[in-house]
């Protein structure tokens, strides 16, 4: 069915297309502009995220608005667009290559998704990037004898057996280095295969963020870390943020972030499949925030099933954690049953108490997100 309009609908409308046709015009200027400074950063070697610049020119802009009557919160949202179009478009410049000298890296399962997301960025800053995957280890040794750093990313059930089988052998100066996502096993295992420089990785996104800037980085230093300074440098270069941690602490704090919550969301696909539910049907009746939680919880079906099993199956701990969460449902699940409002209530505010400033902080944060939600529908 056609919608309706007027002649005056329909020359305003004209009008409208006219301006913002001036804006993509506006949007060629600024991406030219930002290309240019993508070419200053990479000869100069600055990371593409300069969080201070982003900070101030957005409290400009957000003033300025104010005084010409645009709501602040308009323009940032379209600089913040633009500043992640600036990023995805720095990378095709390149990037600063910090060490020169080096040797070939070698990436150990180099052709899977996260192997392939560091071999893309290591290329992209002029090093030699070789990959070593499961059907190549007849090469092996010719990698490995001109190899300056050594990085593994396969499967997490078969990282340290490979470590400490096929790993010990390295030239004393090379850099081993892993991306697993648990990290006190793999980090021992390289201690022990390799006497030279080792360091763990955990990149906390996955091979789909289109750049690194602003993502985290968690770096479990190993042994002889003057010897991979250069690479956490690179690693700023590109953009994502360090985060120090001892690895013991990476893994207790992963029992929460990742297997409770990869555990959970697995249980909550599983009962929608169990109980039949309809997608369309819940999508029609959903509002922004359950649109956002199924998308949440669709995404992780979309994923390797292997890699969110070991994952979850790596931290026998994290059973615990989950255990007491299923206690916790349990009792909930009573109140319930007895229909006990009231102490729902009392401890609803409990909790509220516990998050704290948090509690309206996550209601800011994601109010912004649910407005994209709604933005994204399309009917
Ligand atoms: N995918 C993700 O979102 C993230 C993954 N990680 C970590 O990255 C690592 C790899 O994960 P993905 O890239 O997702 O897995 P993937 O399955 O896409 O890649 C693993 C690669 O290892 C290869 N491989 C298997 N056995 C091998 C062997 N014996 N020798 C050499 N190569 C072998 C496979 O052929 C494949 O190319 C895991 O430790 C995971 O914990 C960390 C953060 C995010
Ligand atoms: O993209 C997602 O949904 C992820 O959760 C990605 C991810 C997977 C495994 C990790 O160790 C870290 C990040």
């Amino acid at each position: 069915m056609n919608e309706k309009t007027t002649a005056e609908l329909e020359h305003l409308r004209g009008l409208i297309d006219g301006v913002d046709q001036q804006l993509l015009h506006l949007l060629r200027k600024r991406l030219d502009l930002v290309a240019q400074v993508g070419t200053v950063k990479h000869g100069a070697g600055l990371p593409i995220y300069a969080p201070q610049r982003e900070a101030a020119m957005l409290a400009k802009r957000r003033e300025e608005a104010k005084n010409m009557g645009i709501a602040p919160q308009l323009i940032e949202d379209i600089l913040r667009r633009l500043m992640r179009e600036s990023y995805l478009n720095e990378k095709d410049v390149g990037f600063k290559q910090v060490k020169k000298d080096l040797g070939s890296v070698v990436i150990v399962g180099g052709k899977g998704q996260l192997g392939g997301l560091f071999s893309q960025m290591l290329t992209l800053s002029g090093y030699q990037v070789e990959l070593l995957d499961k059907d190549d280890w007849q090469q092996a040794d010719s990698l490995f004898s001109n190899a300056g750093m050594v990085l593994v990313t396969v499967p997490i059930a078969i990282t340290c057996e490979l470590i400490r089988e096929k790993l010990s052998q390295l030239p004393a100066d090379c850099i081993l280095a892993d991306l697993t996502s648990i990290k006190t096993e793999p980090v021992n295992a390289m201690l022990e295969a390799h006497s030279g420089p080792v360091v763990g990785f955990h990149p906390m996104f996955g091979p789909d963020v289109g750049s690194l800037a602003k993502q985290v980085v968690v770096v479990c230093h190993g042994r002889e870390p003057d010897k991979y300074q250069w690479l956490l440098e690179q690693i700023a270069i590109w953009g994502a943020r360090i985060v120090e941690a001892e690895p013991e602490r990476h893994d207790s704090a992963m029992q929460l972030v990742q297997a409770m919550r990869h555990f959970s969301t697995f249980v909550y696909g599983l009962n929608l499949c169990k109980e039949e539910a309809d997608i369309d049907t819940l999508l029609q009746f959903s509002s922004p925030i359950y649109r956002l939680e199924l998308a949440m919880v669709g995404r992780l079906f979309a994923q390797s099933p292997e890699l969110y099993a070991d994952i979850i199956f790596a931290q026998q701990d994290s059973q615990h954690a989950i255990g007491d969460y299923l206690d916790n449902y349990r009792e909930a699940l009573e109140l319930l049953k007895r229909g006990d409002r009231d102490e729902f209530i009392k401890q609803f505010q409990t909790v509220a108490k516990w998050f704290g400033d948090f509690a309206p902080q996550f209601q800011r944060e994601s109010r912004i997100m649910l407005q994209s939600v709604n933005d994204m529908k399309t009917n």
